[in-house]
């Protein structure tokens, strides 16, 4: 038995999100806090279902640091991997604009931001080592030395079989080019053994804009990975195993108050369905309701909700 059921990877951030919305950022004045970061997100979206969820970040040494640690402490994060940043870097922070329940975008800033730094000397093979999962952000590839950090973590947790997740996670603002966003990301996804993402992250990680989902897939079991699920918005969501099975997961009827928070919550719901052993259909359900919750509510990770909130939505809508 494993300390920790999972360790995400990658940056612990600020949200703030338009408190005056369904209006241009230009014209919101109050903007509320609240701790962002994909794998931040996901490792209190787990924590919040059960499982033991620890992290592995770098985060900027003042108070929003200082925030997103206490925060994450409460919600029962374990967080002796997350490090302050000792060269005075400032943490990211994720401006987000709701416009419509439908158009709803992110500004980040995030230009020499702290988690960009974490370096293979912020963590040891012990940390890996305790848990069943680690769950790598993309993001966590756009630039050294972090890129350098997320590749020797994959490495250690392959060498102690450790399961690798590669969350594509896909942020424009920090890669320097397509051509080599595709690069590192092919490079990750290919020695992962669960890869999830959109679809447009996995054009953008083959780098390519016509390609199915099946080609997409068929191409990654020439590799590592057996499980592969492609999100697709309010469309759904798909998995594909690599002994040929093809799942489809609908969504879940909600009021949508904004559109993001819904991939992290969704990996929340899919990997804790998948750690207790509810089978796929079962975790693209989990995923998807998890991910309707959200989407409802004004936050990402303060709004993930309870398996009882999950297994609710899910019971009150399929009857
Ligand atoms: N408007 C919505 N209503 C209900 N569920 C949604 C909605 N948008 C997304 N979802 C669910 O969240 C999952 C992830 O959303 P998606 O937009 O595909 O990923 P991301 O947020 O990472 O871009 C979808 O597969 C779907 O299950
Ligand atoms: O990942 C970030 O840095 C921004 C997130 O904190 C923010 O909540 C968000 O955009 C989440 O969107 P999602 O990827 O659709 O879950």
């Amino acid at each position: 038995m494993k300390k920790l059921d999972i360790i995400t990877f990658g940056r612990a951030a600020v949200d703030l999100n338009a408190v005056e919305y369904n209006m241009p950022m230009e014209e919101t004045m109050t903007f509320k806090k609240y701790v962002g970061g994909s794998p931040a997100n996901i490792a209190i979206g787990t924590s919040k279902l059960g499982l033991k969820a620890g992290m592995i970040a770098k985060v900027s040494d003042d108070q929003h640091g200082n925030f997103v640690i206490d925060y994450m402490n409460k919600v029962g994060v374990e967080t002796s991997s997350i490090k302050k940043d000792t060269e005075g870097r400032k943490i990211g922070l994720t401006f987000t604009e709701i416009k419509s329940p439908e158009e709803c975008s992110i500004l980040m800033y995030r230009d020499q931001a702290a988690d960009l730094y974490l370096s293979v000397d912020d963590f040891n093979e012990d940390y890996i080592k305790s848990a069943e999962t680690l769950l790598i952000s993309g993001t966590a590839l756009s630039q050294s030395p972090s890129r350098e950090a997320a590749l020797h973590a994959m490495d250690i947790a392959k060498k102690n079989g450790v399961e690798v997740i590669f969350e594509l996670d896909y942020r424009p603002y920090t890669w320097k080019s397509e051509a080599e966003t595709s690069v590192y990301m092919s490079l990750a996804a290919r020695s992962a053994d669960i890869v999830i993402g959109t679809r447009d992250e996995f054009n953008v990680l083959e780098n390519s804009e016509g390609n199915s989902d099946e080609e997409s897939v068929q191409e990654l079991f020439n590799y590592s990975p057996h499980l592969v699920v492609v999100k697709h918005g309010v469309k759904g969501s798909k998995a594909f195993t690599r002994d040929g099975e093809v799942i489809e997961g609908d969504i879940y009827k909600t009021q949508v108050l904004k559109t993001f928070g819904a991939g992290d919550s969704f990996a929340s719901g899919f990997i804790y369905a998948l750690k207790k052993e509810k089978g796929i259909q079962e975790a693209l359900k989990y995923g998807s309701a998890a991910a309707s919750i959200v989407v409802s509510k004004h936050s990402s990770s303060d709004a993930m909700p309870t398996v009882e909130e999950i297994e609710q939505l899910i019971h009150s809508q399929e009857g």
